[in-house]
């Protein structure tokens, strides 16, 4: 059963930020966001979470294994290597969407993304390490089927951006509609969903309606365990026998 741990990262008071004293240049905001996304990435791992950019000035982390503890020392990080600090909103619950709605509520509750005086908030409750469980988090890693012969060697590079983001797109919506996965684009032509307790049929319908719909053909690897590090490993070498012996979904 799984019990998924989800952090809500938000910058606090930016959008304020990037027009104070004037418009910044938008160099450096996507520099800052990029390094900002990539430390956070690095603060998380370390800890065997893994963190999705999104919107990047909202980002979301799987963090099962990680305590309240553990999240001060990352904001502490943050603040002392940026011009700008982080709020965190912990939320858990079989569901990832209701875990991150829960997170969500924390952040919301504390004001507006706009407050001056809304930093470094740390609300909401972290999974008790004794029920901790080694199916906690099921991580799934969606791949499109010969990106590169049918995409990235035949098209220009944006018409095949538009592809891959399109079947993206279409996976995110339904998945999180049908399945209550959240599915996050992470480069290339993967895209990695946390997911609930799903089973294979739920990952062929998801399959099956990108392809109706969109006409992107996908497969996915799935892994479970205590943290999105290990799950992820397992989706990652999941995916691999997808490979070898064709198979649309392959769970660890
Ligand atoms: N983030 C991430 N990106 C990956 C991973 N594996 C591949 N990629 C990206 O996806 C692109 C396409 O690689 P593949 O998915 O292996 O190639 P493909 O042409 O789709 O072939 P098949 O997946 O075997 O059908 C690569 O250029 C990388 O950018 C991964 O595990 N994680």
């Amino acid at each position: 059963m799984t019990n998924a741990q989800v952090t809500l990262i938000q910058i606090d008071n930016y959008g304020p930020w990037t027009v104070t004293p004037e418009p910044r240049r938008e160099v450096d905001l996507q520099t800052l966001q990029s390094r900002l996304y990539a430390d956070l990435a690095q603060l998380v791992g370390n800890r065997e979470g893994y963190v999705f950019f999104t919107r990047f000035d909202n980002m979301i982390a799987v963090t099962n294994g990680m305590d309240e503890a553990d999240h001060a020392l990352v904001q502490e990080s943050v603040a002392n290597r940026y011009p700008v600090t982080v709020s965190f909103g912990v939320g858990v619950d079989p569901s990832p969407v209701e875990a991150l709605s829960a997170a969500t509520e924390h952040i919301q509750d504390a004001g507006s993304a706009q407050a001056a005086d809304r930093t470094e908030i740390l609300r909401g409750a972290t999974l008790d390490p004794d029920e901790r469980t080694d199916d906690d988090v099921q991580i799934a890693h969606f791949d499109v089927n010969d990106a590169t012969g049918k995409y990235t060697d035949q098209l220009n590079a944006f018409d095949s951006f538009i592809h891959i983001e399109q079947g993206y797109a279409e996976l995110m919506r339904y998945f999180r509609r049908a399945h209550e996965g959240l599915s996050f684009f992470v480069g290339g032509d993967n895209v990695i969903a946390l997911s609930p307790d799903l089973d294979a049929a739920a990952y062929e319908d998801a399959i099956r309606h990108v392809e109706e719909t969109v006409e992107v053909e996908l497969k996915v690897g799935v892994g479970q365990a205590a943290n999105a590090q290990t799950a992820g490993m397992a989706a990652k070498h999941a995916l691999e026998d997808c490979r070898d012996d064709g198979d649309r979904v392959v769970i660890d």
